[in-house]
């Protein structure tokens, strides 16, 4: 909130961030009422029915803040600072609600008394919604599926999906790898890299008999897992792969619903930008490399190791506040994420 005030005049106007602004006051007063709550078993119950009203109310909140950005597109001229501010308040504001919404889940699951979700001998090995032995190729193949599904009701056909795993150790060549990792994380990653994908590749081969197949190589080292989406969709020039990551350049004013099925496989919304987010959330990334002509590799690059993945949070502090004030051209977010991000030990997977 208080960096929400720190937005540029002419976005912090906008009705929709007004609007966002509202449901953060409002959830904050809820929350602190309990300060001065005893905890008792209904406090806790009570706690737990608050924490899920608050998710209700944001759920919205990244489709109405990419309405905010639309309104100041299309009333104001945004120069290249502003753009500058927008990306860097839009990263931590998503990357802080990707970890609230977290928090929220883990302790509603655990503690909102639905016993199917305790953790124990006989029950699901989760922990909330932690699986401490995601199987990384099960995940990819759901979301190859439910992508699948979407290109082959808009373009009558689909890439096959090959995978290939490679880990270090042939210790345990026959089990896939496995990594403890949240798998609803995973999967958005997965999505839209394989919408992506395969949007690229039905568009560059129109009509062909046989569409070059998607590979995904899932390999793990001593510190990384990464995982190689490999397209032959012709890729893009390199000049416009930085702006995939931008949410200004991706800002579109949303299709209507009446044409909801023609709505592009990939292309518009935050897909990039918030599934790298959800790859920084534990200290992994996501890198494009493409060739145009070719094709595009994206990487989801993630911790090998549970006790490394701890949560990446946005630190708001005087120099963060300062990149807000500051006239001269700063480095692009990459090079200020890791002076105001900083990992703390709320959440270790
Ligand atoms: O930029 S891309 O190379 C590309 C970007 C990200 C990704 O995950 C996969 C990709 O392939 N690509 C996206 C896209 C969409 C429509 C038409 C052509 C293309 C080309």
């Amino acid at each position: 909130m208080k960096e929400i005030a720190l937005l540029p005049e002419n976005l912090l106007r906008m009705p929709s961030v007004n609007l966002v602004n509202d449901w953060y006051m409002r959830s904050f007063q809820e929350i602190i009422e309990f300060e001065k709550r005893d905890a008792s078993s209904k406090t806790l119950e009570y706690f737990c029915s608050s924490l899920v009203k608050i998710r209700n109310r944001h759920t919205d909140v990244v489709e109405t803040m990419a309405q905010g950005v639309l309104e100041l597109k299309e009333s104001h001229d945004v120069d290249h600072h502003i753009e500058n501010s927008i990306q860097y308040f839009l990263d931590r504001f998503y990357m802080s609600r990707i970890s609230i919404r977290m928090l929220i889940n883990q302790h509603t699951l655990l503690f909102g008394g639905q016993l199917e979700n305790a953790p124990g001998p006989k029950g699901n090995q989760y922990i909330g919604c932690i699986d401490p032995q995601c199987d990384i190729v099960s995940v990819i193949k759901d979301a190859y599926e439910n992508a699948r599904f979407l290109c082959d009701q808009y373009y009558l056909d689909s890439p096959d999906l090959i995978i290939n795993e490679s880990s270090h150790n042939d210790l345990e060549p026959e089990r896939g790898i496995k990594i403890v990792y949240v798998p609803s994380h995973l999967y958005h990653m997965l999505f839209e890299l394989f919408k992506n994908s395969m949007r690229a590749v039905m568009e560059y081969h129109a009509c062909v008999d046989k569409y070059p197949p998607i590979i995904v190589t899932v390999s793990k080292g001593k510190e990384d897992i990464c995982l190689k989406m490999s397209d032959k969709g012709g890729g893009l020039p390199r000049s416009t792969m930085e702006h995939l990551f931008k949410y200004m350049y991706s800002t579109a004013p949303q299709p209507s619903k009446a044409d909801a099925h023609t709505v592009p496989l990939a292309g518009y919304g935050y897909g990039l930008p918030i599934s790298r987010l959800y790859a920084r959330y534990f200290h992994g990334d996501i890198v494009l490399l493409t060739c145009e002509g070719d094709g595009t590799d994206a990487v989801i690059y993630m911790k090998a190791l549970s006790n490394e993945a701890n949560e990446l949070l946005p630190i708001f502090n005087k120099s963060a506040s300062k990149f807000y004030r500051s006239t001269t051209p700063t480095g692009d977010w990459s090079n200020q994420s890791i002076v105001h991000m900083t990992s703390q030990r709320q959440i270790s997977i």
